[in-house]
């Protein structure tokens, strides 16, 4: 199969090297590419397909109330049980809005969003959700224990404190992220990486349904990188929904098996190596950003 050299970051280089790549991809597979890019409705062709989707969103439209414009528009999508999906899109395209508006901090425009078949925003226990980087105050005086151990606090009562099972589990998610020595460090002491790591310690033990990742790749090592990939493996075995936005393209046609392309409207959805073709990339990338 072919590879992938790896991207670190969405460079002109970057993009034109997957399009080429993509281009190298036998025509029966190009043609398997199924877009519906006028009325933006997209059937999920995988096994789970009689399954319930843990993500629906129907005709939705997201944005922002301080702002007239829409950012994402008509959109009508499903995300079933084990889905790990990679979104991708330039600068602004709607990624993360679509998080927030999946996890109930920012309304709804129009249209339908359901999680578990509920309203979005009313799961919180099981929506698991690591925001970009920038969006986390590092200041708070917490040790990376008491990060982790936040993820139990959906499971607690009110006046509940963490029992003998919630430490096991916050121990055992801490190993597997390997920030054990880094447990009673206080978190804004941690470097960028480590607290990617610690974000998605919390994550673990929560046990979540639903995981959304905001940017985890992003200025992190090859070894962090490398645990965040086997732990997301681990969770779609749990059948765990992924969602992973990044700008990594080389990491995400070598590791995530599908992938939603956006840019202000679904680009193309379904199979990572069926997506990513030159159209579809030069669609939401820009012309100008491959050809330069
Ligand atoms: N709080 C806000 N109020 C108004 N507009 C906002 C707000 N947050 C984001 N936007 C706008 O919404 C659009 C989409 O932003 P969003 O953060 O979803 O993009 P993104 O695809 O995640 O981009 P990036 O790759 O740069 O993180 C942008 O035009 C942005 O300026």
């Amino acid at each position: 199969m072919i590879s992938v050299q790896r991207a670190k970051i969405i460079t002109t280089k970057s993009i034109s090297r997957l399009i080429r790549i993509a281009s190298r991809c036998s025509e029966s597979l190009r043609r398997n590419v199924h877009v519906q890019r006028k009325s933006i409705t997209i059937q999920h062709m995988n096994n789970d397909l009689q399954s319930t989707p843990m993500i629906h969103l129907k005709n939705a439209c997201l944005g922002y109330r301080n702002d007239r414009e829409l950012v994402l528009k008509n959109i009508t999508i499903d995300f079933f049980p084990g889905d790990e999906v990679a979104v991708i899109g330039p600068n602004g395209a709607g990624k993360s809005t679509l998080f927030k508006t999946i996890v109930g901090l920012i309304p709804l425009m129009q249209g339908e969003v359901t999680v578990h078949g509920g309203r979005g925003g009313n799961h919180k226990d099981c929506v698991s959700y690591i925001p970009q980087k920038e969006a986390i105050d590092w200041n708070y005086p917490i040790t990376v224990r008491e990060v982790v151990m936040m993820g139990r606090f959906g499971k607690l009562s009110f006046y509940q404190k963490p029992g003998k099972k919630d430490i096991e589990i916050v121990n055992s998610a801490i190993q597997r992220m390997g920030v054990a020595d880094l447990a009673d460090r206080k978190i804004r002491d941690c470097s960028g990486g480590q607290q990617q790591r610690v974000f998605l310690a919390r994550s673990l033990a929560q046990h979540p349904h639903i995981l959304l990742m905001d940017e985890p790749f992003s200025a992190v090592d090859v070894a962090t990188e490398q645990v965040i990939l086997e732990n997301l493996r681990q969770l779609r075995e749990f059948k765990v929904t992924t969602l992973v936005a990044t700008h990594d393209l080389g990491l995400v046609y070598e590791n995530f098996e599908r992938t939603l392309i956006l840019n202000h409207r679904i680009v193309a959805y379904g199979l990572t190596k069926e997506v990513m073709t030159p159209e579809n990339l030069q669609e939401a990338f820009g012309k100008k950003a491959v050809y330069v």
